[in-house]
């Protein structure tokens, strides 16, 4: 396998984040809702305007408002990342926001206005087009999965089975079941994202009649073999969300926003969401050589074919040019017994090379129809049509174009924050009544700023504690698991594999526990064998005053408490009377309190018990 030239990790790349202002709907217009939103696409910035008090103003990498199409946006934004992807980096497009606010509209779009991902598909088939050369093979396949409540969905599967999501943090997360459709075309790439779309879970929402109330993620995955240097650069657009933030993968964010003044609390929520989203770093992989690449599998199930099919043809040669059997001698006495059973011999021959012929034209099939899942190009440069060459060219103006865009944004960015800086000194002021009022005013501006910074720190701190508290919960949650695994550490495990034992982690991908990489644990030995001898008693067993031997059925030793009784014995009515008359003041019948049967043994304290509540809210 040839090492690539080519860095396989891009330096660490900031999540690209977008907002997409919509316009005001008719519903909106026709209540007479008031806009609350400003964008600024030429600063990468969006204002709201507060009711109540100072306004808010967010910055991004890009802001659209209402005039701006799918079509810039992915020309701005999303086709240099498909580019990426295309060059082998996995990549992820996702849209963020509240109900009714523009996800589907950028991301679907309709048959008239064509969103991100068929854009995406037509991008990636016309570099497949452009790349076509015999040396070239590509494999695209799709997959389309809906997150609803609590389940993961395969949208193309018959069933809409549900599936299980595996891995783990550090190695990335997969669904390994999910169904995936191998696609020759842009259209083909549709007509599964349709299929899928009709089984997805739709409802009405007050602002959207037709919302979709799920997640739903579209994965595409491009693997393409160059027959020169043997190599496979696998992409997967769109991977578990996990993985695209502060993953291996180069993500945009859309956050869409609605303009309506009603909408106020969700908008300032999606944006500074999105504005903390700025923030999360990625590490860019260039997957090249990947061990699960489909195209590999293809690639040496048609190579296995054809081997088998030469051999078949081999037998096949030296059966014709073997010598045929000699027709019975008619001296012979049973001559005609031989030459029927010579006959048989021949039909059976004859029969089992009609077998074999049709079990290699079987073959042969089945390589056609592997083949026929990936894409070679035949002619090289040459095929590439007039039509193509055009596409390229005006492609590559229009990353240029979106490139100098990206440019002026952020030198506008700089030129804000660097005019506000330097506007104190840069004044000069003729009269002392005009610097008074000239400072006095940048006091109001600093106060007001310091009066929005106030209000965000507390929302943020608001935010800070909802997710405190939600940590505080996985943590109960993880110390109860602990508990768990320490109470069956102590009950069924001897004291001298137990480290080994609560070092152990379960490995999905192998569907068994295993001992971490660089765990210090001893290794975990193999069970002994019967020797006749019994088995050696773990440290409870051994205690003083255990049983001589620990039953499985009362490990647990839960042994009901001793409770104060709650019945009384029967005493005749004329010995209460007689008592009664000697202590007048008695409440409560003096009844003896049955003794306590208290036969817990004694027992030295669990690893359970020795973790207490620690650490438990
Ligand atoms: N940029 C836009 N320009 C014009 N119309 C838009 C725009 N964005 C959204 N719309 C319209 O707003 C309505 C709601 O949009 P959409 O269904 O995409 O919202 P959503 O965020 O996907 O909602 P949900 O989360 O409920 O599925 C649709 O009628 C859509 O056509």
């Amino acid at each position: 396998m040839e090492k690539s030239a080519r860095p396989r990790t891009a330096l660490n790349e900031c999540v690209k984040v977008v907002v997409r202002c919509r316009p005001l709907s008719e519903k909106e217009k026709n209540e007479g809702y008031d806009e609350v939103v400003k964008v600024w696409p030429e600063r990468g910035a969006v204002q709201v305007y507060n009711p109540k008090g100072q306004d808010k103003l967010f910055t991004y990498d890009a802001a659209y408002d209402c005039t701006a199409d799918t079509q810039t946006i992915y020309d701005e934004m999303v086709r240099p990342l498909v580019a990426s992807v295309l060059d082998g980096f996995n990549g992820c497009v996702f849209a963020y926001g509240q109900t009714g606010t523009g996800k589907t509209h950028t991301m679907e779009g309709t048959p008239d206005h064509e969103g991100v991902i068929p854009r995406t598909f037509r991008h990636i088939w016309a570099h497949i087009e452009n790349t076509a050369s015999p040396d070239v093979t590509h494999l695209v396949s799709c997959s389309y999965v809906e997150l609803y409540l609590e389940d993961v969905r395969d949208l193309l599967a018959k069933d809409c089975k549900k599936l299980t999501i595996r891995g783990q943090e550090l190695n990335g997360f997969y669904i390994p079941e999910m169904t995936s459709i191998v696609c020759k075309s842009a259209a083909e790439m549709v007509r599964v994202m349709r299929a899928g779309n009709r089984n997805r879970a739709a409802g009405r929402t007050d602002m959207n009649e037709h919302s979709s109330r799920s997640h739903a993620v579209f994965l595409v995955t491009v693997e393409t073999a160059h027959r020169a240097t043997n190599r496979i650069r696998d992409s997967k657009l769109t991977r578990i969300l996990q993985d695209s933030l502060g993953g291996n993968s180069k993500t945009i964010m859309i956050a869409n926003i609605g303009p309506a003044s009603y909408n106020y609390d969700e908008t300032i929520t999606t944006l500074r969401y999105a504005h903390r989203a700025k923030a999360i770093k990625n590490k860019p992989i260039r997957n090249e050589d990947p061990k699960d690449a489909k195209l590999r599998e293809y690639q040496a199930e048609i190579e296995r074919l054809r081997m088998l099919i030469e051999q078949r043809k081999a037998v096949e040669q030296k059966r014709k040019r073997a010598p045929r059997p000699k027709p019975a001698t008619p001296l012979s006495d049973n001559s005609e017994e031989e030459t029927v059973s010579i006959e048989n011999e021949h039909l059976l021959a004859e029969s089992t090379i009609e077998q074999e012929k049709k079990q290699t034209e079987e073959l042969e099939y089945q390589i056609q129809s592997l083949e026929d899942r990936l894409v070679q190009g035949g002619g090289g440069k040459d095929l590439i049509n007039n039509l193509n060459e055009s596409q390229i060219i005006l492609e590559q103006r229009n990353m240029e174009i979106a490139e100098r865009k990206k440019r002026e944004v952020e030198m506008q960015q700089k030129i804000d924050l660097e005019e506000e800086t330097t506007a104190i000194v840069t004044n000069t002021f003729t009269t002392l009544q005009q610097e008074v009022d000239h400072k006095t005013q940048r006091l109001k501006k600093c106060l007001a700023k310091y009066t929005c910074v106030r209000e965000e720190t507390a929302e943020q701190r608001e935010a800070h504690d909802a997710e405190r508290r939600e940590h505080e919960a996985l943590q109960a949650a993880l110390i109860a698991e602990l508990r768990r695994r320490l109470l069956i550490a102590d009950s069924f495990v001897p004291e001298a594999g137990r480290a080994t034992v609560l070092r152990l982690r379960y490995n999905d991908d192998a569907d068994a526990w295993e001992l971490p990489e660089h765990s210090n644990a001893e290794p975990l030995t193999v069970r002994p064998t019967a020797t006749g001898a019994r088995r050696p008693l773990c440290a409870a067993a051994l205690a003083p005053g255990a049983p001589a031997r620990r039953r499985p059925h009362n490990l647990l030793d839960l042994q009901p408490l001793p409770l104060p009784p709650t019945t009384r014995h029967y005493r005749p009515s004329q010995q209460i009377h007689a008592q009664a008359a000697e202590t007048p003041v008695k409440k409560e019948p003096d009844i003896p309190a049955a003794p306590r049967k208290h036969t817990a043994r004694p027992r030295p304290p669990t690893a359970h018990q020795r973790l207490g509540t620690a650490g438990v809210r």
